[in-house]
């Protein structure tokens, strides 16, 4: 989905933010928990005392909030993460609700109300439950109220999860049609390496170009965050490639930041944009198996943006069903592209190398000639700007 009407961001670089009419904010469970594993209440509050002041004088702000998983670790006895899915899908219900219990009681002091929107993936990128989010969010705006959101944890499977807020945010950023997104970690920009080699920051980022030789290291505190620089670099990618810009810089300078100051670093948008399935194909999606393409397929579907037919299809790997993601791989491995399969993987073995003609003579006139419609194919790749 494009944002609205196609139009590009109004926010060019940092000094837009001043006056974005829409943002997202995301903030890491880093920036929300104590040293010693609690909910940290004063980051909450400060956060708070930020975005009143951005909403009083005219943007609209969704806030997108780790932390649920962290704020559950104490209660439940827990010292760190856990690693298991049923564990953290219990502290993340325990947390949540504690969560947004602070939130709640924070932007009650300056007389704002606040939803709880827990989203799962499916939530964005199908094309029914994705209008809905978007009507429901809007209206939450529309009616002054600030959207929390978060992933469903207590229900959400490895199968289905994002794993990390900072893909859900630039997928929100694109679904809300924000100006920009801002995502506030725990350190104040992105550096050319982890902290713990020094390093400098990088203060503009406009493209694939200017990642070159940047080593982005896992996340700060064990324990605590998740993704580390690289989901965060990879969100700001998905935001610029749906006509977003991105600020990445820490939770304490968030009011210098949201006031246009010179900090963190500032991700320009690509001015042309893509829909939100193909970002999610490319950057979100678990994909079941590989299709594995003759050379003359490769460069249909690479250079040609062709649909991939099955003449050029010369192996099937793993089981998947009709509709599910499916890696598009040549000959060396290497991937190329993942798509949406309109076949299932035991239904392709005795159609690969035949050309269209031979299958329309042994399946007749209506089968499905196109194993996975250009539409749903994603190059790898092919948003780096
Ligand atoms: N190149 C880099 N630049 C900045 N930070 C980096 C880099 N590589 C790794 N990091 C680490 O990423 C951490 C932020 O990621 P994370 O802990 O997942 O944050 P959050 O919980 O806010 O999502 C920083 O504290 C830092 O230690
Ligand atoms: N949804 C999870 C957070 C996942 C996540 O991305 O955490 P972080 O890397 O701290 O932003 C939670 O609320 O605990």
């Amino acid at each position: 989905m494009s944002r609205g009407g196609g139009q590009p961001s109004p926010v060019t670089d940092r000094s837009g933010l001043a006056s974005a009419r829409r943002i997202v904010v995301k903030i890491g469970s880093s920036s929300l928990s104590t040293v010693d594993g609690g909910l940290n209440v004063d980051a909450v509050e400060a956060l708070e005392r930020v975005l009143d002041r951005v909403i009083t004088r005219g943007t609209q702000v969704v806030l997108v909030s780790s932390g649920a998983i962290a704020a559950g670790l104490r209660p439940l006895g827990l010292d760190r993460r856990p690693r298991d899915l049923a564990t953290q899908q219990a502290a993340a219900g325990v947390g949540q609700g504690l969560l947004v219990a602070h939130y709640s009681r924070a932007f009650a002091r300056h007389g704002r109300t606040v939803a709880q929107v827990l989203l799962t993936a499916d939530d964005l990128v199908r094309r029914q439950h994705y209008a809905n989010a978007f009507r429901s969010l809007s209206r939450l705006l529309d009616l002054g109220v600030v959207p929390i959101v978060n992933e469903n944890d207590a229900v959400a499977t490895h199968e289905i999860r994002f794993g990390d807020n900072d893909r859900l945010a630039a997928l929100v950023a694109n679904l809300v049609k924000a100006d920009a997104l801002v995502l506030l970690s725990d350190i104040d920009a992105v550096y050319d390496r982890p902290p713990s080699a020094g390093g400098t920051p990088l203060r503009l980022v406009r493209g694939a170009a200017d990642l070159e030789g940047v080593l982005l290291g896992s996340a700060g505190r064990a324990g605590v965050g998740t993704g580390g620089m690289a989901t965060k670099v990879e969100a700001a990618t998905i935001a610029a490639q749906s006509g977003i810009p991105s600020l990445v810089t820490s939770a304490a300078l968030a009011g210098p930041a949201l006031d246009a100051q010179e900090v963190g670093t500032w991700f320009s948008a690509r001015r042309g944009r893509r829909p939100l399935r193909l970002l999610w194909l490319e950057h979100l999606a678990t994909t079941r198996g590989r299709l594995v393409l003759d050379d003359g397929a490769v460069t249909a579907v690479a250079t040609g943006r062709r649909s991939l037919l099955a003449a050029g299809i010369v192996a099937v790997e793993g089981a998947f069903e009709h509709g599910d993601p499916v890696e598009i791989a040549g000959l060396d491995g290497r991937v190329l592209a993942r798509g949406l399969v309109n076949y299932a993987s035991d239904e392709l073995p005795e159609m690969l190398g035949r050309s269209t003609a031979h299958l329309v003579a042994a399946l007749g006139p209506h089968y499905e000639r196109v194993v996975v419609h250009a539409d749903d194919l994603a190059l790898v790749g092919a948003g780096t700007h």
